[in-house]
């Protein structure tokens, strides 16, 4: 097949950040995608349903002109959190899902979640509603190695939390394991898990072998190269469980290249061209429409898209920027290290 038409795809895991950042890096998920999943984890976090409704407005006005793109919007899960204000800001249609982060665990998460029974008025109102928990799950706790910390709140976080919780409706965010694949396989129709398109593609080697490579370091980790295949597998096997969350996680490359880099990929350029390549090389590319187009809508309970994005397979290899200017400052794009054939009709 060099040819491949979906339903217009979406994003259930995005970071657009704000400002001159928000307006630089909006056009590269505009492009191809219909919708976005849009990360609280601002300075300050988006806690309430106002500062949603604020920070959506503040999307839309940064639009390109005749972007056909809608903002899903979340909010940032604190121990002060009001349960009434996110049944509200649920109810009005804004706000889609509520973010975990556990305090201290990723970029701007230290306002997040230390004391879990704090947010269970929070999460037995969620539970009412059907409002999703989008989760970051790693443990915070020094004696945890990196390499292990989602194994580990999976364990003795996620699952306790799912059990105290019943009807919670939970997605785990970018998963980066074995450990979290069979994890969602063993559970029922209210846990979904997002894979991004970078841990498809890096295991733990490619940041650290040679040279390291801080465009590669984000958060979860890369694994060990079975936890890429099982991610691989989880991907294109059309599972309804599965969905495409890119975390696509833009910093200027200052604040990448230097002694104590930040976390995160910047993938929204390129994501459905790598996919495309990913999903052929398993020879599922059938499946890249289950988990780019319609899994992620299923879960959220919304339509998918009845736009188009197709994409073609040519001799010459893909191109696109190494880097997007903004005007907070230049952005990497996520360079896979091999050519890509794919293309997008944009
Ligand atoms: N994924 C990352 O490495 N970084 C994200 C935060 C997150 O999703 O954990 C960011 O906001 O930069
Ligand atoms: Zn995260
Ligand atoms: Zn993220």
């Amino acid at each position: 097949m060099t040819r491949i038409t979906l339903p217009r795809p979406d994003d259930w895991h995005l970071h657009l950040r704000d400002g001159a950042m928000l307006t630089g890096v909006l056009p590269e998920t505009t492009r191809h995608f219909a919708r976005a999943i849009v990360m609280p984890n601002l300075v300050p976090p988006v806690v309430t349903g106002a500062e949603a409704a604020a920070y959506r407005a503040r999307i839309l006005a940064a639009l390109p002109a005749g972007a056909g793109f809608e903002p899903l919007m979340t909010l940032y899960l604190t121990e002060t959190t009001d349960p009434a204000d996110v049944a509200a800001a649920a109810a009005s249609g804004l706000v889609k899902a509520v973010k975990l982060y556990p305090a201290g665990a990723t970029t701007n998460s230290h306002s997040g979640v230390r004391d879990f029974d704090k947010v269970r008025g929070v999460l037995e109102k969620m539970a009412e509603i059907g409002l999703p928990l989008c989760v970051h799950g790693e443990v915070v706790d020094p004696a945890v190695d990196i390499f292990d910390r989602e194994a580990v709140f999976i364990e003795t976080v996620l699952d306790p939390i799912r059990r105290a919780t019943p009807g919670l409706r939970v997605v785990m965010e970018h998963i980066t394991t074995r450990d979290g694949v069979d994890y969602a396989r063993a559970q029922g129709d209210d846990l979904g898990a997002t894979i991004t398109t970078h841990h498809l593609i890096l295991n733990r080697n490619h940041i650290l072998v040679g040279g390291i490579k801080p465009h590669y370091y984000c958060l979860p980790v890369a694994k060990r190269e079975h936890h890429r295949l099982a991610l691989r597998e989880a991907a294109t096997s059309g599972e309804a469980r599965f969905f495409l969350g890119t975390d696509s996680a833009p910093h200027v490359d200052p604040l990448k290249e230097c002694a104590c880099g930040c976390a995160g990929c910047f993938t929204a350029t390129n994501t459905m061209q790598l996919l495309a390549h990913v999903f052929e090389e398993e020879g599922k590319l059938a499946n890249l429409a289950a988990f780019a187009s319609e899994n992620g809508p299923r879960f959220y309970r919304l339509p998918v898209n009845t736009a188009t994005l197709t994409l073609e397979k040519t001799a010459t290899p893909a191109s696109w920027p190494a880097k997007i200017e903004t005007g907070a400052g230049p952005v990497t794009v996520f360079d896979p290290g091999f050519p890509v054939f794919w293309h997008a009709i944009d």
